[in-house]
Protein backbone atom coordinates (compact mmCIF):
# COMPACT_ATOMS: atom_id res chain seq x y z
CA UNK A 1 0.00 0.00 0.00
CA UNK A 2 0.91 3.70 -0.53
CA UNK A 3 1.71 6.21 1.97
CA UNK A 4 0.06 8.72 -0.51
CA UNK A 5 -2.42 11.41 1.08
CA UNK A 6 -4.47 11.29 -2.01
CA UNK A 7 -4.21 7.98 -3.41
CA UNK A 8 -4.83 5.15 -0.84
CA UNK A 9 -3.37 2.02 -3.28
CA UNK A 10 -0.69 1.18 -5.63
CA UNK A 11 0.55 2.38 -8.77
CA UNK A 12 1.97 0.80 -11.89
CA UNK A 13 3.64 2.54 -14.69
CA UNK A 14 3.21 0.56 -17.89
CA UNK A 15 4.58 1.77 -20.81
CA UNK A 16 4.16 -0.14 -24.56
CA UNK A 17 7.01 -0.30 -26.32
CA UNK A 18 6.17 -2.85 -28.69
CA UNK A 19 6.32 -0.65 -31.87
CA UNK A 20 8.30 -1.06 -34.99
CA UNK A 21 8.57 2.72 -35.57
CA UNK A 22 7.44 2.80 -39.24
CA UNK A 23 7.91 6.29 -39.60
CA UNK A 24 10.88 6.95 -37.88
CA UNK A 25 12.67 4.04 -40.12
CA UNK A 26 15.15 3.55 -37.33
CA UNK A 27 13.70 -0.40 -36.41
CA UNK A 28 12.32 -0.81 -33.39
CA UNK A 29 11.37 2.97 -31.73
CA UNK A 30 11.74 2.30 -28.18
CA UNK A 31 15.16 1.28 -28.69
CA UNK A 32 16.34 4.53 -30.38
CA UNK A 33 18.73 6.59 -28.06
CA UNK A 34 19.07 9.80 -27.95
CA UNK A 35 22.13 11.75 -26.71
CA UNK A 36 23.07 7.93 -25.55
CA UNK A 37 20.20 6.87 -24.02
CA UNK A 38 17.30 5.01 -25.75
CA UNK A 39 13.79 6.39 -25.46
CA UNK A 40 12.50 3.77 -23.09
CA UNK A 41 15.22 4.22 -20.94
CA UNK A 42 14.14 7.61 -20.58
CA UNK A 43 10.60 6.97 -20.21
CA UNK A 44 11.37 4.34 -17.54
CA UNK A 45 13.45 6.64 -15.52
CA UNK A 46 11.18 9.68 -15.11
CA UNK A 47 8.71 7.56 -14.16
CA UNK A 48 10.16 4.61 -11.79
CA UNK A 49 11.30 7.40 -8.71
CA UNK A 50 7.11 8.32 -8.69
CA UNK A 51 5.52 4.81 -8.83
CA UNK A 52 5.95 1.36 -7.04
CA UNK A 53 6.70 -1.02 -10.07
CA UNK A 54 7.15 -0.60 -14.12
CA UNK A 55 6.34 -3.18 -16.61
CA UNK A 56 7.08 -3.04 -20.22
CA UNK A 57 5.49 -4.04 -23.48
CA UNK A 58 8.33 -5.09 -25.69
CA UNK A 59 8.74 -6.76 -29.37
CA UNK A 60 8.81 -10.34 -29.34
CA UNK A 61 12.36 -11.52 -28.85
CA UNK A 62 13.71 -8.28 -27.81
CA UNK A 63 14.87 -7.99 -24.09
CA UNK A 64 15.05 -4.61 -22.38
CA UNK A 65 18.22 -2.57 -23.09
CA UNK A 66 21.07 -2.44 -20.80
CA UNK A 67 20.66 -0.25 -17.36
CA UNK A 68 16.67 0.21 -17.92
CA UNK A 69 15.18 -1.38 -14.75
CA UNK A 70 11.55 -2.43 -15.22
CA UNK A 71 10.03 -6.04 -16.19
CA UNK A 72 9.41 -6.96 -19.50
CA UNK A 73 6.42 -8.72 -21.24
CA UNK A 74 5.87 -9.40 -24.78
CA UNK A 75 3.83 -6.64 -26.05
CA UNK A 76 0.68 -7.09 -28.73
CA UNK A 77 0.06 -6.46 -32.84
CA UNK A 78 -1.01 -3.29 -32.32
CA UNK A 79 -0.73 -0.46 -29.17
CA UNK A 80 -4.00 -1.35 -28.13
CA UNK A 81 -3.22 -4.89 -27.60
CA UNK A 82 -0.01 -3.96 -25.56
CA UNK A 83 -1.52 -1.98 -23.35
CA UNK A 84 -3.86 -4.89 -22.54
CA UNK A 85 -1.66 -7.21 -22.02
CA UNK A 86 0.00 -4.92 -19.59
CA UNK A 87 -2.95 -4.31 -17.65
CA UNK A 88 -3.08 -8.02 -17.14
CA UNK A 89 0.72 -8.17 -16.01
CA UNK A 90 0.25 -5.96 -13.10
CA UNK A 91 -2.54 -5.86 -9.83
CA UNK A 92 -1.78 -2.58 -8.84
CA UNK A 93 -4.71 -0.63 -8.02
CA UNK A 94 -3.85 2.40 -10.20
CA UNK A 95 -2.01 2.19 -13.90
CA UNK A 96 -0.22 4.98 -15.54
CA UNK A 97 -0.24 4.23 -19.24
CA UNK A 98 2.86 6.12 -21.07
CA UNK A 99 4.10 5.69 -24.48
CA UNK A 100 7.97 4.88 -24.92
CA UNK A 101 8.19 7.28 -27.69
CA UNK A 102 7.33 10.34 -25.10
CA UNK A 103 10.73 10.42 -23.41
CA UNK A 104 10.67 13.91 -21.56
CA UNK A 105 8.19 13.41 -18.78
CA UNK A 106 8.18 16.21 -15.91
CA UNK A 107 7.17 14.74 -12.58
CA UNK A 108 4.67 17.99 -12.28
CA UNK A 109 2.38 16.40 -14.75
CA UNK A 110 2.62 12.92 -12.90
CA UNK A 111 1.74 14.35 -10.25
CA UNK A 112 -1.51 16.34 -11.22
CA UNK A 113 -2.61 13.28 -13.27
CA UNK A 114 -2.42 11.14 -10.02
CA UNK A 115 -4.09 13.83 -8.15
CA UNK A 116 -7.02 13.94 -11.09
CA UNK A 117 -7.39 9.64 -10.95
CA UNK A 118 -8.38 9.91 -7.57
CA UNK A 119 -11.50 11.92 -8.29
CA UNK A 120 -12.54 10.87 -11.46
CA UNK A 121 -10.70 7.14 -12.07
CA UNK A 122 -9.46 7.93 -15.14
CA UNK A 123 -7.55 10.79 -16.45
CA UNK A 124 -5.14 12.05 -19.29
CA UNK A 125 -3.05 15.00 -20.16
CA UNK A 126 -4.24 17.06 -23.09
CA UNK A 127 -2.73 19.72 -24.51
CA UNK A 128 -4.65 23.11 -26.18
CA UNK A 129 -3.60 23.95 -29.45
CA UNK A 130 -1.83 26.78 -30.92
CA UNK A 131 -2.27 26.12 -34.56
CA UNK A 132 -5.06 27.42 -37.04
CA UNK A 133 -6.68 23.81 -38.34
CA UNK A 134 -7.90 23.13 -41.37
CA UNK A 135 -9.32 19.72 -43.32
CA UNK A 136 -7.32 19.36 -46.68
CA UNK A 137 -9.60 20.00 -49.30
CA UNK A 138 -9.57 18.79 -53.14
CA UNK A 139 -5.73 18.29 -54.60
CA UNK A 140 -4.16 19.39 -51.44
CA UNK A 141 -6.00 22.44 -51.14
CA UNK A 142 -7.41 24.63 -48.18
CA UNK A 143 -10.51 22.68 -47.04
CA UNK A 144 -12.69 23.16 -44.39
CA UNK A 145 -11.39 25.59 -41.10
CA UNK A 146 -11.82 23.93 -37.86
CA UNK A 147 -12.30 26.31 -34.98
CA UNK A 148 -9.91 25.29 -32.41
CA UNK A 149 -11.31 26.62 -29.55
CA UNK A 150 -11.78 23.68 -26.65
CA UNK A 151 -9.88 21.36 -28.79
CA UNK A 152 -6.95 19.08 -27.03
CA UNK A 153 -4.24 17.26 -28.07
CA UNK A 154 -4.49 14.38 -26.34
CA UNK A 155 -0.71 12.62 -24.84
CA UNK A 156 0.48 10.39 -21.68
CA UNK A 157 1.03 9.26 -19.27
CA UNK A 158 -3.02 8.43 -18.76
CA UNK A 159 -3.92 7.30 -15.45
CA UNK A 160 -6.65 4.62 -14.49
CA UNK A 161 -8.23 2.77 -11.90
CA UNK A 162 -7.03 -0.25 -13.00
CA UNK A 163 -9.90 -2.55 -12.87
CA UNK A 164 -11.83 0.88 -14.89
CA UNK A 165 -9.49 0.63 -17.66
CA UNK A 166 -9.49 -3.43 -17.54
CA UNK A 167 -12.50 -3.06 -18.26
CA UNK A 168 -13.29 -0.60 -20.89
CA UNK A 169 -10.36 -2.59 -22.71
CA UNK A 170 -12.99 -5.71 -22.69
CA UNK A 171 -15.75 -3.72 -24.12
CA UNK A 172 -13.37 -2.74 -26.79
CA UNK A 173 -12.36 -6.14 -27.46
CA UNK A 174 -15.52 -7.00 -27.50
CA UNK A 175 -17.69 -4.33 -30.13
CA UNK A 176 -14.37 -4.93 -31.96
CA UNK A 177 -13.23 -1.29 -31.62
CA UNK A 178 -10.07 -0.46 -32.24
CA UNK A 179 -8.98 3.03 -30.20
CA UNK A 180 -5.77 5.16 -30.85
CA UNK A 181 -5.64 5.58 -27.06
CA UNK A 182 -6.55 4.23 -23.58
CA UNK A 183 -9.02 7.12 -22.38
CA UNK A 184 -11.45 7.22 -25.52
CA UNK A 185 -12.04 3.29 -24.60
CA UNK A 186 -13.18 4.83 -21.18
CA UNK A 187 -14.80 7.96 -22.94
CA UNK A 188 -16.78 5.66 -25.30
CA UNK A 189 -18.33 4.01 -22.41
CA UNK A 190 -19.71 7.12 -21.12
CA UNK A 191 -17.16 6.76 -18.42
CA UNK A 192 -15.76 10.50 -17.12
CA UNK A 193 -12.24 11.07 -17.80
CA UNK A 194 -10.71 14.48 -16.24
CA UNK A 195 -8.00 16.63 -18.53
CA UNK A 196 -5.10 17.40 -17.48
CA UNK A 197 -2.97 20.34 -18.64
CA UNK A 198 -0.19 18.55 -21.17
CA UNK A 199 3.18 20.06 -21.74
CA UNK A 200 5.33 20.63 -24.90
CA UNK A 201 7.67 18.24 -24.32
CA UNK A 202 5.66 15.25 -23.91
CA UNK A 203 5.66 15.29 -27.55
CA UNK A 204 5.88 11.58 -29.19
CA UNK A 205 8.88 10.74 -31.04
CA UNK A 206 7.33 9.68 -34.25
CA UNK A 207 9.23 11.10 -37.83
CA UNK A 208 12.70 11.91 -38.13
CA UNK A 209 11.86 15.53 -37.94
CA UNK A 210 11.12 14.56 -34.28
CA UNK A 211 14.11 13.01 -33.28
CA UNK A 212 15.74 16.12 -34.41
CA UNK A 213 13.91 17.83 -31.28
CA UNK A 214 14.19 15.43 -28.98
CA UNK A 215 17.95 15.59 -29.29
CA UNK A 216 18.01 19.26 -28.64
CA UNK A 217 15.64 19.29 -25.87
CA UNK A 218 17.84 16.29 -24.19
CA UNK A 219 20.62 18.39 -24.00
CA UNK A 220 18.99 20.42 -21.57
CA UNK A 221 16.95 18.23 -19.97
CA UNK A 222 19.80 16.01 -19.21
CA UNK A 223 21.90 19.28 -17.96
CA UNK A 224 19.37 19.70 -15.40
CA UNK A 225 18.93 16.60 -14.41
CA UNK A 226 23.14 16.43 -14.20
CA UNK A 227 23.02 19.57 -11.53
CA UNK A 228 20.41 17.28 -9.29
CA UNK A 229 17.51 20.06 -10.06
CA UNK A 230 14.86 17.03 -11.26
CA UNK A 231 16.15 14.86 -8.44
CA UNK A 232 15.51 17.83 -6.46
CA UNK A 233 11.83 18.05 -6.96
CA UNK A 234 11.12 14.62 -6.57
CA UNK A 235 12.69 15.16 -3.36
CA UNK A 236 10.58 17.84 -2.56
CA UNK A 237 7.36 16.56 -3.80
CA UNK A 238 7.82 13.71 -1.57
CA UNK A 239 8.96 15.36 1.35
CA UNK A 240 5.26 17.25 1.22
CA UNK A 241 3.57 14.23 0.73
CA UNK A 242 2.78 14.69 -2.94
CA UNK A 243 4.46 11.94 -4.80
CA UNK A 244 1.62 8.81 -3.81
CA UNK A 245 3.86 6.17 -3.77
CA UNK A 246 6.51 4.52 -0.81
CA UNK A 247 8.66 3.67 -3.77
CA UNK A 248 10.69 0.99 -2.01
CA UNK A 249 11.27 -0.98 -5.54
CA UNK A 250 8.61 -4.05 -5.23
CA UNK A 251 6.94 -4.95 -7.57
CA UNK A 252 3.47 -6.33 -7.27
CA UNK A 253 1.99 -9.39 -8.47
CA UNK A 254 1.08 -10.40 -12.07
CA UNK A 255 -1.88 -12.33 -13.48
CA UNK A 256 -0.56 -13.49 -16.48
CA UNK A 257 2.93 -12.57 -16.92
CA UNK A 258 4.16 -13.02 -19.89
CA UNK A 259 8.21 -12.73 -19.62
CA UNK A 260 9.93 -11.05 -22.74
N1 LIG B 1 2.09 -3.10 -31.35
C1 LIG B 1 2.48 -2.00 -30.72
C2 LIG B 1 2.52 -0.73 -31.37
C3 LIG B 1 2.95 0.39 -30.66
N2 LIG B 1 3.32 0.25 -29.36
C4 LIG B 1 3.84 1.41 -28.62
O1 LIG B 1 2.90 2.45 -28.58
C5 LIG B 1 3.55 3.72 -28.51
C6 LIG B 1 2.97 4.70 -29.53
O2 LIG B 1 3.05 4.11 -30.81
P1 LIG B 1 3.77 4.74 -32.07
O3 LIG B 1 4.32 6.06 -31.76
O4 LIG B 1 2.82 4.60 -33.22
O5 LIG B 1 5.02 3.76 -32.25
P2 LIG B 1 5.29 2.73 -33.41
O6 LIG B 1 4.11 1.81 -33.56
O7 LIG B 1 6.58 2.11 -33.09
O8 LIG B 1 5.42 3.70 -34.69
P3 LIG B 1 4.91 3.49 -36.18
O9 LIG B 1 3.41 3.61 -36.12
O10 LIG B 1 5.57 4.58 -36.97
O11 LIG B 1 5.36 2.10 -36.61
C7 LIG B 1 5.04 3.46 -28.76
O12 LIG B 1 5.74 3.61 -27.54
C8 LIG B 1 5.07 2.05 -29.29
O13 LIG B 1 6.25 1.32 -28.95
C9 LIG B 1 3.27 -0.99 -28.72
O14 LIG B 1 3.60 -1.11 -27.56
N3 LIG B 1 2.82 -2.08 -29.41
C1 LIG C 1 -1.75 7.23 -27.32
C2 LIG C 1 -1.37 8.45 -28.12
O1 LIG C 1 -0.02 8.76 -27.88
C3 LIG C 1 -2.21 9.63 -27.62
O2 LIG C 1 -1.97 10.74 -28.41
C4 LIG C 1 -1.54 8.27 -29.60
O3 LIG C 1 -2.89 8.15 -29.96
C5 LIG C 1 -0.74 7.09 -30.13
O4 LIG C 1 -0.87 7.05 -31.54
P1 LIG C 1 0.07 6.12 -32.42
O5 LIG C 1 -0.36 6.31 -33.83
O6 LIG C 1 -0.11 4.73 -31.91
O7 LIG C 1 1.47 6.63 -32.20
Amino acid sequence: MTSTCFLSGTVAALIPAAGSGTRLGLGPKAFVEVRGKSLLGRSVEALRPLVDEVVVALPDGLALPPGVEARAIVGGVTRQDSVERLLRATSAEYVLIHDAARPFVPENVVLDLLEAVHETGAATVALPLADTLVREGRKGDWGDLTPREGLRAVQTPQAFQRELILNAHAQAVADGFAGTDDAGLVARLGGRVRLVPGDARLFKVTTPGDLALAEALAAVWDGERSVGRREGEVEKARNTGRVPVHFQGQGTEAEEPEEA
